[in-house]
Formats: C-alpha cells, sequence, structure tokens
C-alpha cells in the first residue's frame, strides 16, 4: 500500500554525503528540497549533485537548488542537518534563519547526546530530533557522492514544544514517513537515546579502529585478532548502554558483525576526516559515552584507550 504524506519543504544543512545523498533521494520523490553548501557551493550550483550509488544506480539533480547562506533559503517545514558533530552549536544562527516558526529540525548524524549543545540555542518552538542512518556513503569531489550500500533511516525525537508523547511520536511518524515516500527504509524510535547507544555498538569499535589500524572494513574483518578488538568493543558499549539504562537487544551485537562481514569494503567516515585532516568526532562517538557510563558507575577500558589513541592521532592531524 502506498503511503500518502504532504510534501513539505524541505533543507539541508550541510549537503556533504549524508546530506547530498538523502537530499537528492527526497528531491527524486517530488519533495522541494533545498541545500546549504560551504566549500562546495560554486560547484554544486554550476554541476548539481550526482550520486553514483550501487543500490539505485547513477543520480544525477541538476539543478540543484544551492545556497552560500541559510539567509537566502526558503522558509522549511523539515531541516535535515547533515554537518558532521564537531561543530553543531555554530550551527543554530543558520538553522534558526531557514527553519518556519514550527520546523521540524532533524540531526542526521552519529554520536550520544549530539542534540544537546544545539537545544538551548534554538526557540522552544522548534522540534529537535535525531536520525540514526545505517548507510555506506562517501564524498568523491565536489557535489559527487558514492553510495555503496545500505540507506535506512532511524528517527527519535529529542525536545520541543510536542505536548506529550502522542505528538511527539506523530511528529517522529511524520519523519520516518518523508524517507519512506523517497523508498528509504525508516523507523520511527521511540526512545533516541536507545537508537543513539545501538547505533554506537558499531561506530565506536570500525570508526575508531579504522583510523588507529589503517584499514577498511574487509581488512578489519579479515584479521583474527581485529575481529577480536572488535567483538570487544562491541561488548563493551553493550555494557555502557546496560549501565545507562538501555538494553541493547541480545544478538544485536552479532547481527551487526555479520552484517559488516557482508558489506563491500567500508572506510567509516571517521577515517575520511582523519585523511582529510578534519577534526574527528570523538567527542560525540567516544568522550560522551565514556563520560555517561562513568556517570552511572561503569569503566569501559578498551573504549577508553581507543579514544586515548585517537585523541593523539587527532591532535596532531588537524
Ligand atoms: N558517511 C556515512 O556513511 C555516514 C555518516 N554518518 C554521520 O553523518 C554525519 C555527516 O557525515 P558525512 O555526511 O559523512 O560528512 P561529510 O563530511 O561528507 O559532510 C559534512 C558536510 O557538512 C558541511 N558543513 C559543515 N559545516 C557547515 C556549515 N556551517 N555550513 C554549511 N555546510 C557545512 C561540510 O562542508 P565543507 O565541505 O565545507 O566542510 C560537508 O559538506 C556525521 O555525524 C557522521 O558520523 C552516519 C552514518 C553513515
Ligand atoms: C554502520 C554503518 C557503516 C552502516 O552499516 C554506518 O551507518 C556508519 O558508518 O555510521
Amino acid at each position: 500500500m502506498s503511503e500518502t504524506v504532504s510534501k513539505p519543504v524541505v533543507g539541508i544543512i550541510g549537503t556533504g554525503a549524508i546530506g547530498g545523498f538523502y537530499g537528492v533521494m527526497l528531491a527524486r520523490a517530488g519533495f522541494d528540497v533545498h541545500f546549504l553548501l560551504r566549500s562546495e557551493f560554486s560547484a554544486v550550483a554550476e554541476r548539481g549533485l550526482q550520486i553514483n550509488s550501487a543500490v539505485h544506480g547513477p543520480m544525477t539533480l541538476h539543478p540543484a537548488n544551492a545556497y552560500s547562506a541559510a539567509e537566502d533559503m526558503p522558509p522549511c517545514d523539515w531541516l535535515l542537518v547533515g554537518t558532521k558533530t564537531t561543530s553543531n552549536a555554530g550551527l543554530a544562527p543558520a538553522i534558526i534563519q531557514a527553519a518556519k516558526p514550527d520546523a521540524k529540525v532533524l540531526l542526521l548524524q552519529n554520536g550520544l547526546d549530539v542534540e544537546d549543545s544545539l537545544r538551548p540555542l534554538l526557540p522552544d518552538s522548534l522540534h529537535l530530533l535525531g536520525g540514526l542512518c545505517l548507510i555506506c556513503v562517501h564524498r568523491e569531489g565536489p557535489g559527487q557522492i558514492t553510495h555503496q550500500a545500505l540507506g535506512a533511516v532511524n528517527v527519535g525525537y529529542h525536545s520541543g514544544s510536542a505536548i506529550d508523547e502522542v505528538a511527539r511520536m506523530a511528529i517522529v511518524e511524520e519523519g520516518a514517513g518523508l524517507f519512506r515516500v523517497a523508498g528509504i527504509d525508516s523507523q520511527a524510535m521511540a526512545n533516541l537515546h536507545q537508537a543513539r547507544w545501538q547505533k554506537l555498538v558499531w561506530n565506536i569499535p570500525y570508526n575508531g579502529l579504522s583510523v588507529l589500524l589503517g584499514a577498511g572494513t574487509q581488512a578489519l574483518m579479515a584479521d583474527a585478532d581485529s575481529r577480536l578488538s572488535i567483538q570487544a568493543l562491541m561488548a563493551e558499549v553493550v555494557l555502557g548502554a546496560k549501565a545507562c539504562g538501555y538494553e541493547i537487544p541480545p544478538g544485536y551485537a552479532e547481527y551487526l558483525f555479520t552484517m559488516t562481514e557482508k558489506m563491500p569494503d567500508y572506510w567509516p567516515s571517521m577515517y575520511h576526516d582523519f585523511a582529510h585532516k578534519r577534526p574527528l568526532e570523538l567527542e560525540a562517538i567516544y568522550a560522551r559515552p565514556l563520560a555517561a557510563a562513568k556517570a552511572a558507575g561503569c569503566e569501559l577500558p578498551p573504549i577508553e584507550a581507543l579514544y586515548r589513541h585517537l585523541g593523539f592521532i587527532d591532535r596532531r592531524n588537524t
């Protein structure tokens, strides 16, 4: 049965791999999509966005509604934030500028509590949501995105003026519905914290080890020692989540491990940040989960060691 959702105006704040991919998918489904860019503005204004997708085939959006300043964007019903988490608080002026008064702002980002630095800077009328993307995409060049595998987005409510759980879930369902109309698997999550911890079961081992060991997923999965490290780190994330009150479903870590064996060789976005000398998302993916677990009385030494090694690398790299 096809789902009918009225088509809102969508703004993409940060058109990189994630913002560009989901923005193009929504535009292809008939949504009115507007893209805020920074370094790639001229290239995208001239040539549009190209997605080379192993799942959907080649896709081009040309012309794309490209902007270098949020002031020039039309008022948006939904804003999808596709920047890295390293500068969330700095995005508030652009978000406020591009948002309708009761807009929904969806952070399509990995990590824990990534909404917290932004929330106090936004008006209460704006709804803030988090989206966990299970996808392998990266930027190949200005306006050029490679999509290797997967694509689902799980959406949860963080904060805003929704008066009760029913109102919150209606907004979350609306968000998931946008993606489903665009042919993307999407689930409404009742608990955003739970969803963020669950996603960390993948990101904590693979993102960090890809940088530390200089290896993509296939090399990491082919070596007995790195397999053990991945499994140990996954088990630690499950422990940390449990200490904080979030039960990761039994078998979930094993499911992600097996899923990764079947994926094409994938270099997580943290590796791309390292290779391009951009700051790593260490605060969101490591420091906050470690601090939350510690506050709940749970030390996670292997994750802490990985975090410290990555900090050393990051400080010398940027
Ligand atoms: N790539 C993936 O497969 C996955 C990524 N994620 C998560 O998604 C998030 C986004 O990652 P990803 O898409 O890979 O990152 P990218 O680096 O590809 O994209 C980030 C984009 O945000 C832009 N940007 C940053 N600040 C601003 C600003 N102030 N104004 C306008 N544009 C801005 C950057 O522009 P500029 O070029 O100028 O820096 C860049 O285009 C991260 O949290 C990541 O962990 C989650 C699942 C999978
Ligand atoms: C887990 C993965 C690779 C999708 O499987 C992903 O979404 C990520 O890189 O954050």
